[in-house]
């Protein structure tokens, strides 16, 4: 395994060739994948990634030499983001993060490698019809479970465990779900897990919830056990960092990256979207007072910035909602109004507990404190296989519950989002209402709103699409995600200054369906500790609280608990068509652009059952696998 701070990067313009054919913003988990994927296909075609970070040793979420488990772990660089205040939850701020490294989000994340629900992805490719360029598609073409699929499997190189450690710990999987990939990305189950994990599992399983053996291929319900993003015998993190660029940078001799810069815009000369691909425009932030470059690709430029940077880099080239471009002193070159709109993130607060009868859960946490233990924890990591705590990174199960499942009063909530989604022009209910003021008068945001609602109120009355996630993580607490919230923020460009950090406005529960979720949630999750597993320790609740009983006083625990980012944000540009707000089309190209794509989380048209990272090297993989085959067509055979 190659390190990464050992792979060559160039920190200098004078560094770089006069062109490239293919210039790519941003070194995360989706840029890194097509880049690989697209130096490999063309040897004889130049490949160039600009990153705002740089090369660092990207550490797992519990690697040594942290000595007390936090859960996060000593992270490489990131972007620190807080909100804008959010009006419908007593006026919090949302924090969250990305990657400020070569590897992105995939290089500082919680490294479970989960895949969303086959609804999630077939929800997608419904929102994005009407519109002959979806439509005329072919199956295996279109963005929905079968057609993503394959490119799940590319994306990663799955190893089983040994047979002990699985039948220790009890691990199932479906090998199908995750053969025939080659992929350095690495995905594994831990040899470790702490004590109380099995203990959990049980308690789940008295609360009726049945146990899923695999749910890699795309059935999503019920007790998971989910693979952490990790070599299978070091246990290290496994990122894009590496298996996009480090491992394969030797034998690439057209795959250029530069780090230490930032893309600031694209510039179509003349402000003509049509005479593309764009110039790419960079600053060193060596020396932010240097001079702007211009940057050349012959055949395309890939914005893969990821969910906050991607929409601002397009605001600052004119591409956005022209209102707010006129706003900011920006000149429109395209009305776009879906860039940096329908913004979503998973939320919700966490149930908490304790035992008054602690059983034995040896190990814990604690244990670390035990200098013998400790000791014996720290050896472990580096044998050969490793071995012990630092192999786990945070967590590796959860259970996924659909909405019929948690109760049987659903009905209500289900109208309430229908009635929402059909609402005609001028009612009180109308779907214009939920979206921010700027929005509301843009008739394509508010149609493909319209159309989310519509299609998560399918989703959730399905019994087996899920609506919650729970995974569970040591420390006597459990996260309560909503996996489909039906809330929309913004990012902008800061007005001030529109080469800093954009402005997230989170608008978490601005629908208020979102807080009859988090309740149904919460009186569902509870029951937990009641079980006879849980009784048995004595288990007394803690949060919401025994005198927490009513709706209200829930709701009230919700806004005073909730959790508005479990790092999960996605959608700021999303591939739908354009008369439903989308931003990119099937091919990923901007809407009315030439040589412009953009390729990471920010084009899912709408948040998953799960965790974003394996989603987002999958659309990387498809993505490049579309760009591939669009240039071999243009270049002819011959020239590959
Ligand atoms: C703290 C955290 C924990 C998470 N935990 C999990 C988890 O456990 N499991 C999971 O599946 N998912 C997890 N996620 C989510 C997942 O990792 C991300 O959604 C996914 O990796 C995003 O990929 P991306 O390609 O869209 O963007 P990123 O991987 O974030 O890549 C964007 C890249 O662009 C660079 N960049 C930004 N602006 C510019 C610019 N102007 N010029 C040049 N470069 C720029 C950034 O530095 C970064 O390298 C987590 C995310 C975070 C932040």
């Amino acid at each position: 395994v190659a390190l990464p701070h050992d792979a060559p990067a160039k920190r200098q313009v004078s560094q770089l060739r006069d062109s490239y054919d293919f210039i790519i913003a941003g070194a995360g988990t989706s840029g890194l994948t097509v880049a690989d994927r697209l130096s490999e296909a063309f040897p004889t075609k130049s490949v160039l990634v600009v990153e705002y970070g740089t090369v660092e040793y990207a550490p797992g979420v519990f690697d040594p030499p942290e000595k007390v488990w936090s859960g996060s772990g000593h992270l490489a660089s990131s972007f620190n983001f807080q909100s804008l205040p959010i009006p419908d939850v007593l006026n919090k701020t949302a924090l969250t993060f990305g990657g400020k490294v070569v590897g992105g989000s995939s290089a500082i994340n919680g490294m479970f490698a989960d895949r969303g629900s086959r609804y999630d992805y077939d929800a997608w490719a419904e929102l994005q019809t009407g519109s002959p360029e979806f439509d005329g598609l072919k199956s295996s073409d279109k963005w929905t479970w079968e057609g993503l699929y394959p490119f799940f499997k590319k994306s990663i190189t799955f190893t089983a465990p040994p047979v002990a450690v699985a039948e220790k710990q009890r691990y199932t999987w479906n090998a199908t779900n995750f053969g025939g990939g080659t992929t350095p990305i690495y995905l594994s189950f831990p040899e470790f897990q702490w004590g109380d994990h099995h203990v959990l599992r049980e308690a789940w399983r008295d609360m009726g919830i049945w146990v899923n053996r695999d749910c890699a291929g795309g059935d999503k319900d019920g007790i998971c056990w989910v693979p952490n993003s990790q070599h299978p015998v070091t246990a290290r993190r496994s990122y894009s960092g590496l298996g996009h660029y480090a491992d394969v940078k030797d034998s690439r001799k057209n795959y250029d990256l530069l780090v230490k810069h930032q893309v600031t815009r694209v510039v179509y000369p003349g402000g003509n979207p049509r005479a593309g691909p764009p110039l790419v425009e960079i600053r060193s932030l060596d020396n932010t007072t240097s001079q702007l470059f211009n940057l050349t690709a012959t055949a395309d430029v890939i914005i893969s910035a990821g969910v906050f940077h991607t929409p601002a880099i397009l605001q600052r080239s004119g591409i956005g909602p022209a209102p707010f471009l006129r706003k900011v002193g920006i000149p429109v070159v395209i009305d776009l109004p879906g860039v940096g709109s329908n913004l979503q993130d998973h939320s919700g607060p966490r149930l908490m507990w304790n035992y008054t009868t602690p059983g034995n859960f040896s190990p814990q946490p604690d244990d670390l404190l035990n200098p013998a233990f400790l000791a014996d924890a720290l050896a472990g990591f580096n044998e050969t296989p490793a071995r012990g705590p630092y192999t786990l990174a945070m967590s590796n199960s959860a259970i996924y519950m659909p909405l019929p499942n948690m109760t049987i009063e659903y009905f209500p909530i289900l109208d309430k989002i229908r009635r929402i989604s059909a609402a005609a022009n001028g009612s009180s209910e109308h779907a214009a209402r939920y979206l921010s003021p700027d929005q509301r008068s843009d008739p394509t945001l508010v149609s493909g709103y319209q159309h989310q609602l519509a299609v998560i109120a399918d989703f959730l009355a399905n019994p087996k699409a899920p609506c919650l996630e729970t995974a569970f993580t040591t420390g006597f607490t459990l996260s309560m995600m909503l996996l489909h919230p039906l809330s929309r923020g913004t990012v902008r460009l800061d007005p001030k200054d529109h080469l800093q950090m954009p402005l997230l406005d989170y608008r978490s529960a601005s629908n208020p369906v979102d807080f009859d979720l988090h309740i149904v949630h919460t009186n569902y999750l509870r029951r937990l500790i009641q079980t006879p597993t849980m009784q048995q320790y004595g288990t007394m609740e803690v949060l919401p609280g025994a005198n927490v009983t009513t709706d209200a006083q829930i709701l009230d625990f919700v806004k005073d608990q909730m959790v508005f980012s479990y790092m999960h944000a996605c959608c700021t540009a999303a591939m739908l068509p354009r008369s439903k707000g989308g931003v990119v089309g099937p091919d990923l190209k901007v809407h009315g652009a030439k040589g412009l794509r953009v390729v990471d989380a920010s084009v899912f048209p709408m948040l998953l059952s799960g965790h974003l990272s394996m989603t987002a090297y999958t659309v990387g993989e498809k993505a490049a696998d579309i760009i591939v085959r669009q240039w071999k067509r243009e270049w002819g055979k011959n020239d590959q």
